[in-house]
């Protein structure tokens, strides 16, 4: 049976309030949550010819703002995503690098004053300064205007949703990083060991340093598996589509969470381990993690995203030993979803290194 999480909490439903056929379950009258890659890829990955198309649902209409993220019609996302597509290539992000070194380090002048205490602090009000900061400096509205389609209200529309769809889930992925790191000191002392033994200066963590870092990557990866920032369902509307081998008729909606295939223990070994070596060398289906989605409406900031959750975390982890108090390592008992995580708040106590 599927694990389909609910809205507003960690409960899985049950047989009876939500009758399954395996890898299918109904969760409301007219909307199935499928739980397979398989039904991820039928139901997102719709860019082969001649395939039905399933638009995202009427879900995606509650928001006021207008924009590429909630845009149903296929040949008007075409358009608005293809208009600013330049500004998340890979080689954009990289030339956003000086932006996230400053505010990164005056993370680490904030932490290296308020972060040591005995009690330490909660990163997450912490992270939600940083993130914003990083989203908001971002020269988007260079690339929209050079592109000269755009109208008034477009430029307006997706420059909030770059600044709400970029900074909560960086925000999300760097605490949950945070956490899973402190709950598992060994995982957090090979991290260190990589960054230390590769650095000689905090001025060498760059693009190019941390991206040959496989055990920082695999950090990243292993956090957003178990924690991914956007858990909630993804609701697409079936065109009349066979999905995962099921025919699903016309109008039902229908959904395959990453958050409960990144919990199968069929796709994962010990699926709710933090272990980062299972994105180095495993026979995991890493394809059952989907934290970003899948094209054509799968994130376009997926490369700024690590970049910047690449960037932080050698930072913190070059210039602190970082140590969990106040009972911190039970904080994902204390979760909840509402779309996005509420989060209790996670208390670390950062000390400085001499002389970094
Ligand atoms: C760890 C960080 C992030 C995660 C896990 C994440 C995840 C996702 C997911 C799952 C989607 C698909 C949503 C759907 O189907 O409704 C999405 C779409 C989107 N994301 Fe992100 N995101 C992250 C960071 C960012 C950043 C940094 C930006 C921009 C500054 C961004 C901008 C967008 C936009 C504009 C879309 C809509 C794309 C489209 O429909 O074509 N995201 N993101």
């Amino acid at each position: 049976m599927s694990t389909s999480i609910h809205w507003r909490s960690f409960q899985a439903p049950n047989e009876q309030q939500c009758p399954s056929s395996g890898n299918v379950v109904r969760i409301a009258p007219n909307d199935l949550s499928f739980n397979t890659p398989e039904a991820a890829r039928d139901i997102y990955y719709h860019v082969i010819n001649g395939r039905p198309k399933l638009l995202k649902s009427e879900d995606y209409k509650r928001t006021e703002l207008a924009s590429m993220a909630t845009v149903r019609d296929v040949a008007d996302h075409r358009r608005q995503r293809s208009s600013i597509s330049k500004a998340f290539s890979t080689v954009a992000a990289r030339e956003k690098q000086g932006i996230i070194d400053t505010y990164a380090e005056k993370l680490v002048h904030y932490l290296q004053e308020h972060g040591c205490g005995s009690d330490g602090l909660d990163v997450i009000p912490v992270y939600t300064w940083l993130t914003p900061r990083l989203e908001a400096e971002m020269d988007l509205f260079d690339y929209l205007i050079a592109d000269g389609v755009a109208t008034r209200e477009e430029l307006i529309s997706q420059s909030m949703i770059f600044l709400a769809a970029g900074s909560g889930t960086v925000q999300s992925a760097l605490t949950g990083a945070t956490f899973y790191l402190l709950k598992n000191p060994q995982a957090l002392e090979k991290l260190q060991e990589e960054v230390r033994d590769a650095l000689e200066s905090v001025d060498e963590i760059t693009d190019q340093s941390t991206s040959c870092m496989p055990y920082l990557n695999a950090v990243i990866q292993e956090g957003l598996r178990l924690f991914p920032p956007l858990p909630s369902r993804l609701p697409r509307v079936s065109p009349g589509a066979i999905i995962d081998g099921h025919y699903v008729p016309k109008g039902a909606v229908v959904s395959a969470t990453t958050y409960d295939m990144s919990r199968d223990s069929r796709y994962w070994y010990q699926p709710d381990e933090f272990w980062p070596e299972r994105w180095i060398s495993s026979n995991d289906r890493r394809e059952a993690s989907k934290p970003f989605s899948t094209r054509p409406r799968a994130c376009i900031g997926v490369n700024l995203a690590l970049l910047e959750m690449r960037l932080v975390l050698a930072r913190l982890v070059y210039t602190f030993n970082m140590e969990s108090v106040s009972r911190s390592e039970k904080w994902d008992e204390g979760l909840k979803v509402y779309f996005l995580w509420k989060k209790p708040p996670l208390r670390v106590r950062f000390t400085p290194i001499v002389g970094r």
